[in-house]
């Protein structure tokens, strides 16, 4: 089977990403912070590094989502969220945090803080085209078709 390759950054001591149970979607990614805890303040957006590179196979892509628990009992989003991390890119894995509780959190080394799901990727050609085809929706979107 295809694996995931994943280079250790200099000074890494942390577990390779990995899934924590034989079905869970995303594979776990730990904050790198062999200096310290970094403290989130209502309102701060931190990158925090994960200290791997990685190389994903042909035509796949690494989508950085949220771990639900630090989302909802937290509240820490990923403003770019899915975080995309394309084939071609050899850098270090780093995750955005936006924190919007109320007291100060500590994120510390090695803490469990966003997942990565690999997902199939398609690419196709594009063309420019005078008309599109018809539709029933047409252009009605932005909730056009009612709530109920
Ligand atoms: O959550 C993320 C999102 C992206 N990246 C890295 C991998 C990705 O391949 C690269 C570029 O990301 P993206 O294409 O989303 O950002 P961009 O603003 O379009 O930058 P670029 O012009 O470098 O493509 O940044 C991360 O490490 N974490
Ligand atoms: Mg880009």
């Amino acid at each position: 089977m295809t694996a995931i390759k994943f280079k250790r950054l200099p000074g890494n001591d942390l577990p390779l990403p990995c899934y924590e149970t034989p079905g869970a979607a995303g594979m776990d990614l730990r904050a790198f912070l062999p200096e310290g805890p970094v403290i989130f303040e209502h309102g701060s957006l931190l990158i925090i590094p994960t200290g791997f590179c990685v190389e994903l196979p042909q035509d796949t892509e690494m989508q950085i989502r949220p771990r639900s628990g630090m989302a909802l009992k937290h509240g820490f989003i990923i403003p770019n969220s899915p975080g995309t991390v394309d084939e071609d890119y050899r850098g270090e894995v780093k995750i955005g945090l936006y924190y919007l509780g109320k007291d100060p959190f500590a994120i510390s080394h090695g803490d469990r803080i966003a997942q990565a799901v690999i997902a199939d990727v398609r690419r196709f050609p594009t063309v420019e085209v005078e008309e599109l085809s018809d539709t029933k929706r047409g252009s009605g979107g932005f909730g056009s078709t009612g709530a109920a």
